[in-house]
């Protein structure tokens, strides 16, 4: 059964100080049981939120993170709809710029030869997954992250996983493709519910008054329409990072003083 915690910060500042300070925790645990660190990442406005003041976190030993991306875009990697793009520009660069760069082999991406064929992008990028989890592909498991990263859509979308789409069924594939996603641009991979079930630690981070009634329907209502409310990991924990605007609505009783 999994937890659920939902902190609500005064300023987007606060919310990426937190961040910083969470997934520096996570890494450093993960880093002290495994010697690795593997996260994932959506795109949006989440990179930029995350990664503010995680790039100047001393504590956190990057050159032992294994990067994925939780869902992609199937375009070019230098597009500018591309969530590889953003996390290279928030985090990737300016880790580089500073000598402390995620070793390129540890960056796990979306094949640009294959973006014009989802479904080849999608075996694609689950084969190199498998190579990481290697222990998962043998024994036909899912991998376990030690934390994925996540937004959400004013549709209660999460990853590329949307309201009423069969791919909210997959129960096999650790990856699958869409070509027909409501949000543009259509075609696009992403992590299937299964393997974010299976994450040790998953973080949404949503900010704006734009998306508080979604909030309200998927944390309080936990609404089973809401792909976002379909995430509650089997042996893991689940984190809200909002601003005061995404959290208005929740009651008083459902948000909790951040602490690690
Ligand atoms: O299309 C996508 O949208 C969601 C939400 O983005 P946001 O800008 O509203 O935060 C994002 O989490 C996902 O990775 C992306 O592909």
């Amino acid at each position: 059964m999994s937890q659920t915690k939902v902190f609500s910060f005064a300023s987007g500042n606060d919310i990426s100080q937190a961040l910083s300070e969470f997934v520096a925790q996570a890494s450093s645990e993960a880093i002290a049981r495994s010697g690795r660190f593997t996260v994932a990442f959506s795109g949006g406005s989440l990179p930029a939120t995350v990664c503010r003041f995680l790039v100047d976190n001393g504590d956190v030993d990057f050159a032992k993170w294994h990067v994925f991306w939780a869902d992609e875009r199937c375009v070019k990697l230098d597009d500018s709809e591309s969530n590889f793009a953003l996390v290279k520009s928030e985090l990737l660069d300016p880790l580089t710029q500073a000598g402390r760069g995620i070793p390129a082999d540890q960056v796990v991406h979306i094949s640009e030869a294959l973006v014009h064929d989802s479904a080849a992008a999608a075996a694609d990028y689950q084969s190199r997954m498998e190579q990481v989890f290697a222990d998962a592909a043998h024994a036909g498991s899912f991998p376990a992250f030690d934390c994925v990263l996540l937004g959400i859509g004013p549709d209660g979308h999460t990853c590329s996983l949307f309201p009423g789409h069969p791919l909210l069924e997959e129960t096999t594939k650790w990856v699958a493709s869409i070509d027909d996603s409501p949000k543009p641009p259509p075609r696009r991979i992403t992590l299937t519910l299964p393997v974010v079930n299976h994450a040790a630690r998953v973080a949404f981070v949503a900010t704006g008054a734009g998306k508080r009634d979604m909030l309200k329907r998927i944390i309080e209502s936990k609404d089973a329409d809401l792909p976002a409310a379909r995430v509650a990991p089997a042996s893991g924990s689940v984190y809200w990072f909002l601003d005061s605007a995404a959290a208005q609505d929740l009651s008083a009783s459902t948000t909790a003083k951040f602490c690690l």
